[in-house]
This record gives structure tokens, C-alpha cells and sequence, in this order.
């Protein structure tokens, strides 16, 4: 099978090079030109993976059009906000029956549209049926370092998801199927809004009691959420939803945790992504995921207070009274 990856960060780089480990020809595409240059020297991505060996038979190029045409596999893996403008200049060169499995965790702000939703408008309906999602709990830096990982790979047809799940499984890092393609995206894109919440909660001093109120009760807007855009509220409480909203909120290697932190301790946002070549996906989903759920009519809490900590610059302290003022309710209300 061939197999193009799109998106050399740390999580394409991490991919890619795990297929190419099992056997798979594959092509990591990237952005930066100079960094296919360095890649093909050193076999190393010193930008977004320093450190880590990569397989001898990844291959790499900085062609759009060379990484995907003839391939049997797509699997983009770019920031999701250029997820849509790489796919209008990719379609051209996709062959008809390629797999195309997404794994960016994200919500257009311009549109409010999921992954699934940019790809259905970009890529023809032919390969429709064809679209996978991966989402899960995984830090880019432990599947490199081969610790044991479980992860869901969704797709509208099962058999679909099933094909991905054998191809992306291997002896550490476990994949699971669903057919909840909104659901097991939806968890990989909002928790990262959570995650930010955990951060800035972590950023003022705050324990471990006010992050485990942020995590069930951010869980409890996802899933309301996710249940108004019409995704199923169990695949909420699995790898795709607690899984991964756990992991952000409390593993010191989020980036959206760490720039909640930063913000907690009262550095100012755009001071925070100055310093930064990594994404924290977060920060654009809070804008999106506000604007979703305003448009749905549906109460976020947690998420409206990071959104006004982000894009309106309040101050963090005010934006925890005002989340532990709201009326008393009952839990499942
Ligand atoms: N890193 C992880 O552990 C991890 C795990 C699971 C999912 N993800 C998701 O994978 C996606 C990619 O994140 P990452 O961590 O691999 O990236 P990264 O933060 O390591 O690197 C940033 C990436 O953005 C790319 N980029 C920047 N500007 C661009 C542009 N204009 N056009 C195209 N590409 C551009 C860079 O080339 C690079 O690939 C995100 O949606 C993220 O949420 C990441
Ligand atoms: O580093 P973060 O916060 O972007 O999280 C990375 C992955 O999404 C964890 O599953």
C-alpha cells in the first residue's frame, strides 16, 4: 500500500514514520521546504520531532501534487484551520478510490464546519464513503517513543474504519473502530478548549479539586454539544472523548494545557503564540466552538469564559467567579 502523509508536524512525523516502520511505502509531505531538505540529510524532523531516528525508507517532498497522486492512502495531519485550502489544490491529483483518513483535531472558525465536514465539501463525492477519521488520546512524542497507545478510528461505513484500523495498528499503538464519525471528531476538537480551561485553572495556583470539576463538567458541555450537532453522547465517555480530554488536561506535554498555564499566570495570549512553532488547536477552537454552540443554542460555560479570556482579554480570575457564580442546578440538567 501506498501511503502519503500530509503535515510533517509531530503527529505526521510520528505517523509516517510509524508506517514506514511496518513496512508501508510511504511519502511525508511538508509545508516548509527547507525542512524536507534537512529531513532528507539527517532522517530527522528538528523542528517539530527533534530527537527522534526516522525510518530509513520514509520518503519526503514539499510537492503537494507529487505526495498525493497514485497514492492508496491519504492521511492529513496539517493544523485544521489550512486543512480546507490543502485539499483545493490536492483534489486535482487524488486518485479515484484513495482511502483519506483525517487525524487534525479542530473546528473551522470561518465556517464552523468539523473535518469531516471540510472534506465532504472539498473532495468529491466519489470518496466520500472512503473518508476515516483518527482521534484518540496520543501524544505525538510517546507513539515515537513506542509507549503503548489506544486510539478510534471512525468512519460512516465499518468496513472503511476496519481497513484503516489494520493498516495504522500495530503492536503498540491499538486502534479501535466506531462509526460515530461527529462524535470521535468532535471529542478530539473540543477538549482541547478544556484543556486550555485546565491550564489556566493549573496557571492560578489552583488543585487538583477545580481540574477534575473542569474535566467532568467540560466533558458534560462536549457532550451536549456534540448530542446537538448530532453525535451519539456514548462516544463521549470513550477514547476519543474522556480519553483524550484527560490526557490534555492533565499530561504536562499539551501544548493547549501549556498555554492555559501561561495564561493563568498572566502572560498575555498573543505574547504566548509569538514564542510558539507548535499548534495549540485550541485557541481557534474556543472561537468556533462558542460560535457553535451559540448558533445550536447550546449552554457552554467553561468554554464561553476561555473564549472571553482568549478574544476578549478578561482576566482569568474573574472568568473562574463568574463560572462558580452561575445559578445551582442539578448535575444532569
Ligand atoms: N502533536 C500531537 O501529539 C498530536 C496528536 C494528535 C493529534 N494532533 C493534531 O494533529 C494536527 C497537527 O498537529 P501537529 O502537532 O502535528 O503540528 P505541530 O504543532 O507539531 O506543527 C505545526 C504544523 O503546522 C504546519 N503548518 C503551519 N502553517 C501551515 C500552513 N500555512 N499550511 C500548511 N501547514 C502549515 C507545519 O508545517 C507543521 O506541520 C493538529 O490538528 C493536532 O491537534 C496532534
Ligand atoms: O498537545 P496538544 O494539547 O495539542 O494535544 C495533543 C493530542 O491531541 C493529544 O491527544
Amino acid at each position: 500500500m501506498k501511503i502519503a502523509v500530509i503535515g510533517a508536524g509531530s503527529w505526521g512525523t510520528t505517523l509516517a514514520d510509524m508506517l514506514a516502520r511496518k513496512g508501508f511505502a510511504v511519502t511525508l509531505w511538508a509545508y516548509e521546504a527547507d525542512l524536507v531538505e534537512r529531513m532528507r540529510r539527517a532522517r530527522e524532523n528538528d523542528l517539530y520531532l527533534p530527537g527522534v531516528s526516522l525510518a530509513a525508507g520514509l520518503d519526503f517532498t514539499a510537492e503537494l501534487a507529487t505526495a498525493v497522486a497514485g497514492k492508496d492512502l491519504l492521511l492529513l495531519v496539517p493544523p485544521s484551520q489550512v486543512l480546507r485550502v490543502l485539499m483545493q489544490q490536492a483534489v486535482p491529483h487524488i486518485a479515484a478510490g484513495t482511502l483519506v483518513v483525517s487525524a487534525s483535531k479542530g473546528i473551522e472558525t470561518e465556517t464552523l464546519q468539523t473535518m469531516s465536514e471540510v472534506l465532504e465539501e472539498t473532495l468529491p463525492t466519489s470518496l466520500h464513503s472512503r473518508l476515516a477519521y483518527l482521534s484518540g488520546p496520543s501524544f505525538a512524542k510517546e507513539v515515537a517513543a513506542g509507549m503503548p497507545t489506544a486510539v478510534v478510528v471512525a468512519s460512516r461505513e465499518l468496513e472503511i474504519a476496519r481497513l484503516v484500523q489494520d493498516v495504522v495498528s500495530t503492536e503498540t499503538f491499538r486502534a479501535y473502530t466506531h462509526t460515530d464519525v461527529l462524535g470521535v471528531e468532535l471529542g478530539g476538537a473540543l477538549k482541547n478548549v478544556i484543556a486550555l480551561a485546565a491550564g489556566v485553572s493549573d496557571g492560578l495556583g489552583f488543585g487538583h479539586n477545580s481540574r477534575a470539576a473542569l474535566i467532568t463538567r467540560g466533558l458534560a458541555e462536549m457532550t451536549r454539544l456534540g448530542q446537538a450537532k448530532g453525535a451519539q453522547a456514548a462516544t463521549f465517555a470513550g477514547l476519543a472523548g474522556m480519553g483524550d480530554l484527560v490526557l490534555t488536561c492533565t499530561g504536562d506535554l499539551s501544548r493547549n494545557r501549556s498555554v492555559g498555564i501561561e495564561l493563568g499566570r498572566g502572560r498575555k495570549l498573543k505574547d504566548i503564540l509569538a514564542g510558539m512553532k507548535t499548534v495549540a488547536e485550541g485557541v481557534k477552537t474556543s472561537l468556533s466552538t462558542f460560535r457553535l454552540a451559540q448558533k445550536l443554542g447550546v449552554e457552554v460555560p467553561i468554554t464561553e469564559q476561555m473564549y472571553r479570556i482568549l478574544y476578549e482579554d478578561k482576566d482569568p480570575r474573574q472568568a473562574v467567579v463568574d463560572l462558580m457564580a452561575r445559578d445551582l442546578r442539578h448535575e444532569n440538567d
